[in-house]
């Protein structure tokens, strides 16, 4: 992917970025090109068409976003004056960004309140970013907490980081459902993007950035901070790494900034001090730019960072829903299954309702005020909850999903009470192959791509055949198929791009499967037990490789697992004799016809499954020579 960006609105340095990096469309190479007439064309017709909507806001023809932003409820503290603001969104196409820690494996409905007003800018031409922060959430983000966060594992970051990437994307394909739902035509320069901060992390050393921004922050407003000052009365203290964490929050403000124009920080009401603090380092790191090419001076205030917070979604005792107050409502399905999830919505009270729907749905407000009328005629029938509930879960899940799951919810609700969330939320049941399974004759897409964690032997993944590890992952309906998918590359695993070695585990990089041997399958293990394969774009498992023992404990089974086909057919049988979908004549019969098939598939397999032969030294360093000529066409994937 080739990504030109303009730092418009200052002395229009063009740089040309080239991205294929999934997790982050930072330059993994930056190069200064001569950018074509064409482009610069449209850059100074958005810049124009900008300037048309400021005169229309000026005058009063148009809102300014910062009001509808404020209008719908999203606005709590603002880091700059709201004057301030409101005037930069007018006169500047400004980029803004929401950073998550992917300290879990998905993201939850608290999440969603400072990712809308992110959406809503979007929707009006505004630069908008979703950070993964790969990198600071190593550190833990010290805010609000009373003790240090648990470490992560290397390989649960990995899974976290993948899920929550994955998630961001599907929400994104949504707003643009939802934007062009509601009438907002996608103009050239409308921007957005998924980010991992990782990506500056791992390449430039913290020397480097102490350097540019360490020496003017000043430590009095560091130790005055709430947080700092309750822990560095307990007896644990604060670590340094934790002290350090509004710097690194800064610090990819900053990046955003350079890369992105990102002048703007969005948060929940806990992020306000870092957000504060990240205009220090912003600020910091524009003064000390070592290259003249590459500054971003300040001219006036409307170059200044700013920022504002959301106000906090907390559950009825006045928590905060999130990971650590342990009462997340998931957006993954099968953390938090669907119907609970609406009927989280539905069980909001009356006297919420109304403020949940202006936040959580792109609905227009006289809409809102038309079914808070309806609402209030007889608020039994909860009108406006299941409203929200519908519009919130088609923008997590998408239409489809939205209507099969209200059309559940009232079947079930016609038939009894309703059924409520408890304290502990629902207990989701152990993964069932069927949830790996892709709707059939659909082409998979992000709502609704089949669950993406697994679990598999590890006696399967370093013992039998890659194409066996794909069919038992539920990427292909047998072992055959598994091989031949893999001979067409059509199978894709997470490696090193373009190496036949294990991916670094914050560059999330594909490369597709070759029939190589079973033992080489260890070299693609992320962490030692992460095994990550994607069939087309959206079909994705994260494999997570665990002993024979802990595998048959967990009563699952695999497709092609030894000795099961027998009890699921046997299980399949005894349900269709039960309903007198079948007789017994007419089952024998089925499972004879069966057997036959079975035993042709597995001597097929057998004759397919043909490993290379050991190659000479001459063939081997040919081959070498043809892959290193054909790596970037051939071997990389990019999504
Ligand atoms: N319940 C909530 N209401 C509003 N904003 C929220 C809520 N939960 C999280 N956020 C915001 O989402 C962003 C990312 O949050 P973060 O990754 O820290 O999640 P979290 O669930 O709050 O984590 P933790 O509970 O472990 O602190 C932050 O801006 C945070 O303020
Ligand atoms: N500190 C934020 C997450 C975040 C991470 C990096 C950022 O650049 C911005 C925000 C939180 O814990 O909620």
């Amino acid at each position: 992917m080739v990504v030109a960006s303009l730092q418009a609105g200052r002395g229009c340095r063009p740089i040309l970025r080239t991205c294929r990096n999934a997790w982050a469309c930072e330059p993994v190479r930056v190069q200064r090109r001569h950018i074509g007439l064409k482009y610069l064309a449209k850059v100074a017709a958005a810049e124009e068409q900008w300037q048309e909507r400021a005169k229309k806001i000026e005058a009063g023809a148009v809102k300014n976003t910062f009001d509808l932003l404020e209008e719908r409820g999203y606005v709590h503290q603002t880091a700059g004056s709201s004057e301030q603001i409101r005037e930069l969104m007018r006169r500047k196409r400004i980029g803004a960004y929401v950073g998550i820690d992917p300290t879990a494996p998905s993201l939850h409905v608290g999440h969603l309140l400072p990712l809308m007003p992110l959406f809503w800018m979007y929707m009006h031409g505004y630069g908008a970013f979703t950070l993964i922060g790969g990198a600071t959430a190593k550190v833990g983000d010290p805010t609000g907490r009373l003790s240090a966060r648990e470490p992560i594992s290397r390989a649960d970051m990995t899974m976290n980081m993948t899920k929550v990437h994955f998630q961001l994307k599907k929400l994104w394909a949504n707003v643009e459902t939802q934007a062009r739902r509601r009438g907002y035509v996608k103009e050239w320069a409308w921007t957005r993007g998924v980010k991992n901060n990782n990506s500056w992390w791992n390449s430039q050393p913290m020397l480097e950035i102490l350097l540019r921004v360490g020496k003017s922050m000043r430590l009095g407003p560091m130790l005055s901070r709430t947080t700092v000052k309750q822990r560095l009365a307990d007896d644990d203290g604060m670590s340094l790494t934790e002290f350090i964490y509004p710097l690194m929050q800064g610090w990819d403000w900053f990046k955003l900034l350079e890369s992105e124009k990102v002048q703007m920080q969005i948060g929940g009401s806990d992020q306000y001090g870092n957000i504060i603090g990240g205009i220090r380092v912003v600020k910091a790191a524009r003064a000390s730019e070592p290259d003249p090419d590459r500054a971003l001076p300040a001219v006036d205030e409307f170059d200044d960072p700013v920022g504002f917070t959301v106000p906090l979604l907390t559950d009825s005792k006045g928590a905060k829903f999130g990971k650590s107050a342990g009462n997340a409502v998931w957006l993954d399905p099968f953390k938090t299954p669907l119907f609970d999830q609406y009927s989280f919505f539905v069980g909001q009270p009356d006297d919420q309702v109304e403020k949940l729907l202006k936040m959580f749905t792109f609905l227009p407000l006289e809409v809102i005020q038309k079914t808070m009328e309806e609402h209030s005629l007889d608020m039994s029938k909860r009108v406006a909850q299941h409203l929200l509930a519908f519009e919130t879960l088609t923008l997590i899940h998408g239409e489809e999903v939205a209507r099969k799951v209200q059309d559940e919810h009232r079947l079930v609700f016609a038939k009894g009470p309703r059924p409520s969330l408890s304290a502990e939320g629902t207990v989701v049941p152990a993964a069932d192959m069927s949830d790996y399974k892709a709707v059939e004759g659909h082409p998979t897409d992000l709502n609704n791509a089949p669950r993406i964690d697994m679990i598999l032997p590890e006696s399967l993944i370093l013992g039998k055949s890659i194409a066996r590890v794909i069919h038992a992952a539920g990427l292909a309906s047998s072992t055959s198929e598994g091989h031949r998918l893999a001979k067409q590359q059509a199978i894709y695993i997470a490696a090193a791009a373009g190496q036949a070695r294990v991916m670094h585990p914050s560059q999330l990089s594909f490369n597709s499967v070759k029939l190589w041997f079973p033992q080489e399958t260890r070299n693609y293990l992320i962490e030692g037990k992460l095994l990550i394969l994607r069939k087309g774009r959206h079909n994705v498992r994260i494999i997570e490789m665990v002993s024979d023992e802990e595998y048959a404990a967990s009563g699952q089974t695999y497709p092609g697992m030894p000795g099961t086909g027998a009890v699921r057919k046997l299980n399949a049988n005894l349900k269709k004799l039960k309903a007198g979908v079948q007789t017994p004549e007419q089952m024998l019969k089925e499972a004879l016809a069966q057997d036959a098939k079975d035993e042709a598939e597995q001597e097929s397999d057998q004759f397919q499954l043909t490993f290379p032969k050991e190659k000479g030294r001459q063939q081997r360093d040919i081959e070498a020579k043809l892959d290193e000529l054909t790596k970037p066409k051939v071997n990389s994937a990019e999504f």
